[in-house]
């Protein structure tokens, strides 16, 4: 694990962060001061994001229009490895405490606001980051706000062009231009790891291991690269998923973009809320038949099985931290355009009693992660099994995404239905998908429905 910080320019790919000695308080670079001001509603977030901010730091966690888009990097922490969650929860503590922040708002993301993607496997190359944007737009019910972060002893602000006098921006912060939104022309597809066939045996034989005893749950998963004729624009990216796809967080964090359903936790005031997902259906596009298809997954044996050991492994994961936690007894149907789910929400109520008081939202996510939604159950097992069959390393997929503030509250979503941009060529893009398994699944449905769970990335890219 490396601790790192830097700062971004305003145009192009990041330069690639400047290294710096953890010192013994794990304090990360040089302190960072921070100022939210309310601004005049400057229009939808994603477009904000789209008129000012580069490609290549373009950050959001957006949902029905509210959510926090930034972009620039006041600092940035690498994460990785077995302890990547306790060392970005460290890093941002460090950057927060004893800050200087004048917040005229005062809710929920405002403040100081850093975003955060972490793989999903300790031993993934993929790593793990915390990024303090130089510039957050953030809107919540009616309020909108901007937040600017930069370094405590900075002689000149960031310049945003968006104070309480302005409602339209002009310009990236610091006033230079920014390249207007691209698509990514023609997309060809390979195989990723497994071609289908090939992925669809190794589902067999975790149904084989399943029926034999030796686990009861595993989620395996799949990918697929796109290499498309233009570098991958995640401002273009967001922009569609966020249109098809309203009910799903739209995120983009260091170059992973997509819609997810699935929050592995909230933390706000006190409260945690959970939304497990587990138990799958493919649309149709018939409603008449998709209201059929809806019935019959809210009674299939298999899927409330499959989602009931997802639902137990939060509620598990939680119950240490809360003085209550509450699950329904039985999962609603969440439709989405392309698949419908079995979801849960769970809630429960912090114990701030605790000593060292609650965790924050990061914590909470270190306990959660893996969930039976995108692990299985038992969870060594099924960890064992994912390294065994799926052959390929998950990246940022499945992994924590989202964002936490000066105050531990924060929300966490599991990084599903998106893909990752290579960092090191921007035409290069992964794709992924994976589907709960348990005794009872067929592998060619298991097949059909990772296809339609990839559905929601190969639209927005646009490619065939
Ligand atoms: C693993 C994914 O989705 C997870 C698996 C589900 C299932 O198998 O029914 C449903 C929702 C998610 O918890 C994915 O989308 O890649």
């Amino acid at each position: 694990m490396t601790t790192t910080t830097g700062r971004s320019g305003h145009s192009g790919r990041p330069p690639q962060p400047r290294s710096v000695e953890p010192a013994a308080a794990g304090v990360v670079g040089g302190k960072l001061r921070w100022r939210t001001s309310r601004i005049q509603d400057p229009g939808a977030l994603l477009d904000v994001l789209a008129r000012r901010a580069p490609a290549a730091s373009a950050l959001a966690w957006v949902r029905r229009e509210e959510g926090l888009v930034g972009w620039g990097e006041a600092a940035r922490v690498e994460a990785g490895g077995e302890h990547r969650f306790a060392t970005a929860a460290a890093a941002w503590r460090d950057l927060v405490l004893g800050a200087p922040v004048v917040d005229d708002v005062r809710l929920p993301g405002t403040g100081p606001v850093a975003f955060t993607s972490l793989s999903f496997d300790a031993a993934s190359a993929g790593g793990g980051v915390l990024v303090v944007p130089e510039v957050l737009v953030g809107r919540r019910g009616g309020v909108v706000w901007v937040t600017t972060a930069e370094p405590v002893d900075a002689s000149v602000g960031v310049a945003v062009g968006l104070g309480p006098e302005s409602a339209e921006p002009e310009s990236a912060g610091n006033g230079a231009p920014v390249e207007p939104v691209h698509g990514p022309g023609a997309v060809r597809y390979a195989d990723g790891a497994l071609c289908g066939p090939r992925w669809a045996t190794a589902v067999a034989r975790a149904v084989a291991r399943i029926q034999a005893g030796e686990l009861e749950k595993v989620v395996l998963a799949r990918d697929l690269v796109a290499e498309a004729e233009h570098e991958v624009d995640p401002r273009w990216l967001l922009a569609r998923l966020a249109a098809a796809y309203p009910s799903c967080w739209s995120f983009a964090v260091d170059g992973l973009v997509g819609a997810t359903p699935e929050l592995l936790v909230r933390r706000e005031r006190g409260l945690v809320h959970s939304r497990v997902l587990a138990g799958t259906i493919r649309r149709t596009g018939d409603e008449q038949r998709d209201a059929a298809l809806a019935g019959s997954l809210a009674r299939s044996g298999k899927d409330l099985e499959e989602h009931e050991y997802a639902v137990r492994s939060v509620v598990s994961a939680l119950a240490p931290h809360c003085r209550t936690t509450t699950a329904p007894d039985a999962p609603f149907v969440l439709h989405l355009p392309n698949v419908m789910h079995l979801a849960s929400d769970v809630t429960g109520v912090l114990d701030d009693a605790r000593p060292g008081g609650a965790p924050g939202v990061l914590e909470l996510a270190a306990a959660l992660h893996p969930t039976a939604a995108v692990c299985g159950t038992p969870t060594p097992s099924a960890a064992a099994l994912i390294a065994e069959l799926e052959v390929m390393d998950r990246d940022r997929y499945a992994g924590p995404v989202g964002w936490v503030d000066a105050s531990g509250d924060g929300e966490i979503g599991l990084a599903l239905r998106c893909a990752r941009i290579d960092p090191d060529d921007a035409r290069r893009v992964r794709l992924f998908a994976g589907c709960g398994v348990v005794a009872g699944s067929d592998p060619m449905a298991e097949l059909a429905e990772s296809d339609a769970k990839l559905v929601p990335v190969r639209d927005a890219l646009g490619g065939a």
